[in-house]
């Protein structure tokens, strides 16, 4: 994963939270601290960073939980909003015609993520063209032609040319039938006048939908001033962000949003062109915050629910009896291995504290599980659907029946309850409209305000 190291001292500052016995205001600061060093070792803006831990520290002590949450769940609910402030949510990307230009400093990456950008719309289904016009550095006319040939896009360049706005004149006569027209042009070593007069030049004949700016995730804190010279030039009107696999120091660029207010639209992860991502704050933010991927937990649990026989209707309404758990066992089984959908969980879901799984952990939950299923299996339908029946005498005789002890049906109950109340308060918060509109979207919905809570 891009940026493993920030994720890891982020999530060892979140587990010492999970971890703490009360949340008062010396856990706070400590927590604060963490997550203080973590950032400002990736290199986002210091300023920023003492803004966001005021903030952090402020509103975890005022703010009142909302109802039900636990105050660790409260706090990292606040990092993850504050963690969005300073990246923003991420830009939206129309899926119609439209033309991009790309700008950036030399060596940023740019003509690279031309490519990749032509081939993400092309899998989605629009057809792109390119126009190289970066006529500047010495062979960016061919690298370009032979990325776009290798991937089936159409190219426009005049190589030799020294007109870089006559190019682009001409190229936008000769590619007017695609859907998306990408202008690469030309970068320099430092942002110097006749660059700014070039690119405002190419603004001007093509009026471009959109303004890329192309970053290197590795120039650090050096992305802001970046960001604000080339947005004060032309308007940047989102950033792509390269090499977010190659560096340690990627919170610098990530962070520049806040300079200009421009999003962040993709990010680069890799050298092939597939390695291009939408920068999609939720995700990033909760994998980076080992709140899980909630979106691709979604997308999973989507998929298994539409085949299973959960009463969603029921559930969403706060009402989640043992059959619908015994349903929600068996879809989580045709989501794949635990290890991997454990893996997209929130921190501190599952009652497990928080802990980082190990694969002892996750095989042991696995195993619990099925015990579970075989606990269940030795209910009637009338304790299926309502638990609260099951008295003292039921206990032993579900145990006698599945061959386990009354303290492992009385831990199924208490885990059942767990769920059943995480369910209830979600359901309280409107999460339970969210839900539906998610479930028949597929979208995030409301699934941030469930946080740890996620009662799978
Ligand atoms: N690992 C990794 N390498 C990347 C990524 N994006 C670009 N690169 C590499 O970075 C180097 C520079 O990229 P170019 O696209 O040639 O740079 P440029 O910004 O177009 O340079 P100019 O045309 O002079 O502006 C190339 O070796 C790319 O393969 C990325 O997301 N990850």
């Amino acid at each position: 994963m891009v940026m493993d190291k920030l994720g890891d001292s982020l999530q060892g500052a979140l587990r010492k939270l999970i971890g703490a016995n009360r949340i008062d205001e010396n856990v706070v600061n400590e927590v604060v601290k963490d997550i203080q060093r973590a950032l400002l070792t990736s290199d986002v803006n210091v300023k920023l960073v003492m803004d966001m831990s005021k903030r952090i520290k402020e509103r975890s002590l005022k703010e009142e939980p909302q109802k039900g949450a636990d105050p660790r769940e409260h706090v990292v609910r606040i990092v993850y909003q504050e963690m969005i402030g300073i990246m923003g949510k991420g830009a939206t990307i129309d899926l119609k015609p439209q033309t991009i230009m790309m700008v950036g400093l030399q060596g940023s990456g740019k003509t690279t993520s031309v490519s990749k950008l032509a081939r993400w719309f092309q899998k989605k289904g629009l057809k792109p063209a390119v126009i190289g016009a970066d006529n500047f550095r010495p062979g960016a006319y061919q690298q370009l032609k032979i990325l776009c040939d290798k991937l089936n896009v159409h190219f426009y360049g005049e190589e030799g040319e020294t007109d870089a706005v006559g190019i682009v004149k001409r190229g936008l006569k000769e590619i007017e039938k695609y859907d998306i027209k990408i202008i690469d042009t030309a970068g320099r070593h430092a942002l110097e006048a006749d660059l700014i007069a070039e690119m405002e030049a190419i603004n001007a004949i093509a009026n471009p939908d959109q303004k890329f700016l192309v970053l290197d995730a590795a120039i650090g804190q050096q992305a802001g001033v970046q960001a604000k010279a080339f947005n004060d030039a032309v308007g940047i009107t989102g950033i792509i962000i390269t090499k977010l696999d190659g560096t340690a120091k990627g919170g610098g660029a990530l962070s520049a949003v806040s300079e200009i207010n421009a999003p962040i639209a993709f990010i680069g992860t890799g050298e092939t062109p597939d390695d291009f991502e939408r920068f999609d704050a939720d995700r990033f933010i909760s994998r980076l915050l080992g709140m899980g991927d909630l979106q691709s937990l979604l997308e999973k649990v989507q998929e298994s629910m539409k085949e299973s026989d959960l009463n969603v209707e029921n559930i969403m309404k706060g009402r989640f009896t043992l059959n619908d758990m015994y349903a929600q066992l068996e879809a989580m089984n045709k989501m794949g291995p635990l290890k991997q959908v454990m893996k997209m969980l929130p921190l501190g879901s599952m009652g497990l504290g928080g802990a980082k799984l190990s694969d002892k952990d996750l095989d042991e939950t696995g195993q619990k599980m099925k015990v579970y299923k075989v606990i269940m299996d030795s209910m009637t339908e009338g304790e299926l659907n309502d638990p609260k029946i099951i008295s003292a005498a039921r206990i032993k005789r579900i145990a006698m029946g599945s061959g386990r002890s009354p303290d492992d049906i009385r831990e199924l109950l208490k885990y059942h309850k767990n769920m059943q109340n995480a369910f209830k308060n979600f359901a309280g918060k409107g999460g339970g409209r969210s839900m539906q509109k998610m479930m028949k979207k597929g979208g995030m919905g409301g699934m941030g305000d469930l946080g740890g809570n996620m009662p799978f």
